[in-house]
């Protein structure tokens, strides 16, 4: 990164780290897919990952939680404190272990409610099962508890609700039980993939705000996925930028988003409902767009993995990249920083 790190404000730069990722890789046999990633997310702090379809958000999260598909290998170090004082590397945990850790110490929402529910048992038992597997609550308790949780969660009449299958219960119902089933044990951390792209727009809102309820009641630390600028800056302190599976900026919301230095991150907020002078939303339509397309996996340039996008590429760009190693940057880029030869600045566009 080009820019040391600084404490992110906010009041959460002494707050107990719960996330730590540092030298992070993924990839196929063949391919690379993220590189060298490091971030820390504390206790009670809330971290957006954005960037274009492609950049490796939803890989990251599966990395963290253990969950990369057949053909896929993680190298670095990934580890997560809580309740648990005792941390490991959770990419040397077996996965039994991982298991035990998934839905207890921490959890994952996704995009689509359907594929995390099981069709075929009631959503109040899916709800107090996961306490009774990881052991948190007798069975008798974990089936009023999961009343308490859909109540929590904004569902009209938990009580009806418990007794449905996933099947009888509308889009917006269904990710809010989920959203229940995820913080049934109290996580550590939450990782939240897009959980309000699927659902009507008319519900997008409650359903945000009542996972960032959620989230706050239990201290918990949160990695938000999105695409949407405008959701993160609503639900985020901090934001982590990623493009051709790299962190080419990461800062507090308020400095990323006025003041972005990486060119990529300067695109994005141009084409995005954020920008504007007054800050009004303008149409979709008539937002500017960043050239080009994101290359698939393994096809990104040498050097700068933006230059062939990048209205601001010199040679340079082509040599070698901006961001620069783990070793260099212990600390990693969960602070603030960004990789670019070419930053945006004072006065320039
Ligand atoms: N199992 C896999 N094998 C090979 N390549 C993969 C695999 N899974 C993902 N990729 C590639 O890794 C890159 C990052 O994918 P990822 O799903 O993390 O992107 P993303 O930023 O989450 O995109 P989206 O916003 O569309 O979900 C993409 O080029 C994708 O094609």
């Amino acid at each position: 990164m080009t820019s040391g790190p600084t404490p992110p404000t906010g009041g959460t730069a002494e707050a107990a780290p719960v996330l730590e990722v540092s030298g992070l890789n993924v990839g196929t046999r063949h391919t690379p897919l993220l590189h060298d990633l490091a971030f820390t997310i504390r206790r009670g702090e809330r971290v957006g990952l954005i960037g274009e379809s492609g950049s490796g958000k939803s890989l990251t999260a599966l990395a963290i939680m253990g969950l990369l598909g057949e053909g896929l290998h993680a190298e670095g170090d990934v580890r997560l404190s809580g309740r648990t004082p005792a941390t490991r590397n959770l990419l040397t945990v077996g996965e039994r272990e991982m298991a035990k850790l998934r839905g207890d110490a921490m959890s994952m929402v996704f995009q689509e409610p359907m594929t995390a529910l099981n069709p075929t048992m009631r959503a109040g038992a899916q709800v107090a099962e996961v306490m009774t597997i990881h052991g948190t609550r007798s069975r008798p308790e974990a089936r009023q508890r999961a009343i308490e949780l859909l109540d929590q969660v904004g569902l009209a009449d938990p009580t009806h609700v418990a007794r449905a299958y996933p099947h009888e219960l509308s889009g917006g119902q269904r990710q809010r039980v989920v959203i229940a089933i995820a913080l049934a044990n109290d996580p550590a951390l939450l990782i939240c993939d897009e959980p309000t792209t699927a659902l009507d727009v008319t519900v997008q809102a409650t359903v945000l705000d009542l996972v960032v309820r959620g989230v706050q009641e239990r201290d918990a630390a949160m990695l938000f996925i999105t695409h949407d600028l405008a959701v993160v800056a609503t639900v985020c302190e901090r934001v982590l930028v990623m493009y051709g599976g790299r962190i080419v900026e990461a800062g507090p919301i308020n400095q990323v988003f006025t003041d972005p230095r990486h060119r990529y991150t300067q695109g994005l907020i141009a084409a995005s409902d954020l920008s504007g002078a007054d800050g009004a939303r303008r149409e979709r339509a008539a937002l500017p767009t960043i050239p080009g397309t994101v290359p698939p996996a393994g096809r990104f340039p040498e050097g700068c993995v933006f230059r062939t996008r990048c209205p601001h590429a010199t040679e340079v760009c082509r040599t070698r990249p901006p961001w620069t190693s783990r070793g260099q940057h212990p600390a990693g880029v969960s602070a603030s920083g960004f990789a670019c030869f070419h930053p945006a600045g004072v006065g320039d566009g």
